[in-house]
């Protein structure tokens, strides 16, 4: 039996293209216990997420976790669950489609883009092989994560070396690492923010909420935390506001092991207590809505608000289909693709779309 997966069919191999492959983390296929369960087992096997020894961490997983979480899951996730599916599903593609237009109007076919998930489907195999059938030579992965963390971004890029390592002819690689500081990112959520406020109002304090990370990873050298905080101050800055207008916090701590403070919850308690009428909270480290931020803060954290004692509660939608946030993706993806393409392939004009000025 062949230990390597063969070159495509000589037409693919004729061909010579980029393919952008856009990873974000995953999520159910339904909002169901037995959908969520095999999810779960997925995400939280995996060594870059929970690094507990296997031996002792998968008889926990699978005679405790697993049996109480997915019933728990999925009730949230029905609450979240859109006609179409998924939010978080939903979104990338349609960030995915966005994108190829956009790449399109400059490279013609010349640069696909595909999308795929680290846990669940569409599986980042499956994309890859779809790309490689495509005739991509060349593969640029964006992980979907604006601030590094070896949770996130490493275990995506594990990924698609992995299966590398099972072909024959191997394309040649680039990964982007991080976005959390780039004009484009930062602008998009300023705008965002902004937006929000003047059709909503606006709060007496932001609260800036990114997903948590045990503390000993960043103890041990994850930059997720430094990455987080210059976001913060580079959004603070953008939008004006004094360190006493806002607050960073990290959200979704699971299990009993310290993770990044302070906790959203606790944050959102203390604000509440404190009388606060109005907060908003704003997601950064998510550029797609998901349970995370429609569930564990649309919904809960306003609970958790309301019942501290606050007035109410006004979550900013993630970047989601914003345009301007579509344009600085398109040129992250631009400014990574530099020095990668042919003189041939070179759009005839500069890309004008980067870089908005900042305030
Ligand atoms: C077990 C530890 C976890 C670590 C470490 C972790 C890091 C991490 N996660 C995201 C982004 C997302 N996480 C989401 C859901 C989610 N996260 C964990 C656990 C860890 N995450 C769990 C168990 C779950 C599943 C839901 C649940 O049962 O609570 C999501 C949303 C997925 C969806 O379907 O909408 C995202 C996105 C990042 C960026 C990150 C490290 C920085
Ligand atoms: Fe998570
Ligand atoms: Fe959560």
């Amino acid at each position: 039996m062949a230990r390597f997966i063969d070159a495509p069919p000589a037409a693919a191999a004729a061909s010579s293209r980029i393919g952008v492959l856009l990873v974000n983390l995953g999520t159910p296929d339904a909002p169901t216990a037995a959908a969520v369960k095999p999810y779960l087992r997925q995400f939280l096997s995996d060594r870059r997420v929970v690094e507990i020894p296997a031996l002792l961490w998968q008889p926990i997983l699978r005679g405790i976790v697993l049996m109480v979480r997915p019933a728990k899951s999925a009730r949230k996730y029905a609450a979240i669950w859109g006609k179409e599916g998924s939010p978080l599903r939903v979104w990338t593609e349609k960030q995915a489609k966005l994108v190829k237009g956009f790449l399109g109007e400059r490279h013609g076919n010349q640069v696909l883009v595909a999308y795929a998930m680290r846990y669940g489907q569409p599986s980042i195999p499956a994309a890859m092989a779809r790309l490689r059938e495509q005739g991509c030579d060349r593969l640029l992965l964006v992980p979907l994560y604006p601030q590094y963390s070896a949770s996130s971004t490493a275990t995506a890029c594990d990924t698609v070396f992995a299966e590398l390592s099972r072909y024959r002819d191997q394309p040649a690689v680039r990964t982007i690492r991080d976005f959390h500081d780039h004009p484009g990112y930062i602008d998009a959520l300023a705008n965002r923010i902004r937006q929000h406020w003047m059709v909503e109002g606006r709060g007496e304090h932001l609260v800036m909420s990114f997903h948590g990370v045990p503390r000993f990873t960043v103890d041990k050298g994850d930059p997720y935390q430094r990455q987080c905080q210059e976001t913060a101050r580079l959004l603070a800055a953008a939008l004006g506001l004094t360190e006493d207008r806002y607050t960073l916090a990290f959200q979704s701590r699971f299990g009993r092991t310290e993770w990044l403070k302070p906790y959203t919850s606790e944050t959102l308690a203390k604000l509440g207590k404190q009388g606060v009428k109005a907060v908003d909270v704003v997601c950064p480290g998510f550029v797609a809505d998901c349970l995370e931020t429609l569930e564990e803060i649309a919904l809960e954290g306003k609970q958790t608000f309301l019942q501290a004692g606050g007035g109410t509660l006004r979550y900013i939608p993630a970047l989601n289909d914003d345009n301007r946030w579509v344009h600085a993706l398109t040129s992250i993806v631009e400014q990574a693709l530099q020095g990668w393409l042919t003189p041939s392939e070179r759009p005839a004009a500069p890309d004008t779309r980067v870089v908005p000025p900042q305030p």
